[in-house]
């Protein structure tokens, strides 16, 4: 999925987080919006994928040569950040037959060979809300990767892995990244040495748009 935006800015209040950034997200391409805590690197994911809507400026979306209104968009992403929630009163199990009701995971991947990908086969029937904070960020990871989705967010992935989660995610991501376009939030190298392109949403900031 390519994503154009052109002139986009966003303002909280007062604030502008970042102004006129034009960019073309071309398909098939992993981009790092890179910057310090608190730069807008989240707002702006969010916005680029339609969830947050622009103070100025517009996006757009194109895959396969054909747009895609931004109501659809949903249904072409995948999401993990540490801010989303996962329905933690249900089973590992369950919760995978549920969420992939939605989200299906990639031709031929089954709920079982995913929780064994994740190494979680001993926690299948556990509720999600007795994981531990790096077993959920793995299930979120796991789920996002492996959807069967032409666009991936990935906010600050590694988010309480631990060296072995970390590794995880760098075998995993690699192996989910042909044909599909990501974004990525991050300020850890780890995270993002894979990616094509990188932006600093500092660059876009108030100061550099005067
Ligand atoms: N809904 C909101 N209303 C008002 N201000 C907001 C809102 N969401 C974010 N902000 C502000 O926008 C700025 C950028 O926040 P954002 O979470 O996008 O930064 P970030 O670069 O992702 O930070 P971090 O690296 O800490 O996750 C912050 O000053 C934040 O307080």
């Amino acid at each position: 999925m390519q994503i154009t935006a052109t002139g986009l800015s966003k303002r909280f209040a007062q604030e502008w987080i970042f102004r006129n950034l034009t960019h073309t997200f071309r398909a098939g391409t992993a981009t790092a919006i890179l910057g310090p805590n608190g730069a807008g690197k989240s707002t702006l994911l969010n916005t680029l994928s339609g969830q947050i809507l622009p103070t100025a400026g517009t996006v757009g979306y194109e895959l396969h040569g054909h747009t895609v209104a931004v109501e659809d968009v949903p249904t072409c992403l995948a999401f993990a950040a540490p801010y989303l929630e996962l329905i933690e009163e249900l089973s590992l199990t369950e919760l995978i037959r549920f969420h992939t009701r939605f989200k299906p995971l990639q031709p031929g991947l089954t709920p079982e060979q995913l929780i064994a990908c994740m190494y979680l086969e001993k926690s299948r029937h556990k509720l999600v809300r007795d994981f531990s904070s790096g077993m959920k960020q793995r299930l979120k990871l796991a789920l996002a990767l492996y959807a069967d989705t032409p666009l991936l967010l990935l906010d600050e992935p590694t988010t309480n892995l631990d060296r072995a989660g970390v590794a995880w995610y760098q075998e995993h991501i690699r192996a989910t990244l042909p044909g599909r376009t990501v974004l990525l939030s991050s300020n850890v190298p780890e995270e993002y040495d894979f990616c094509q392109e990188h932006i600093r949403i500092t660059d876009f900031g108030a100061q550099a748009a005067r």
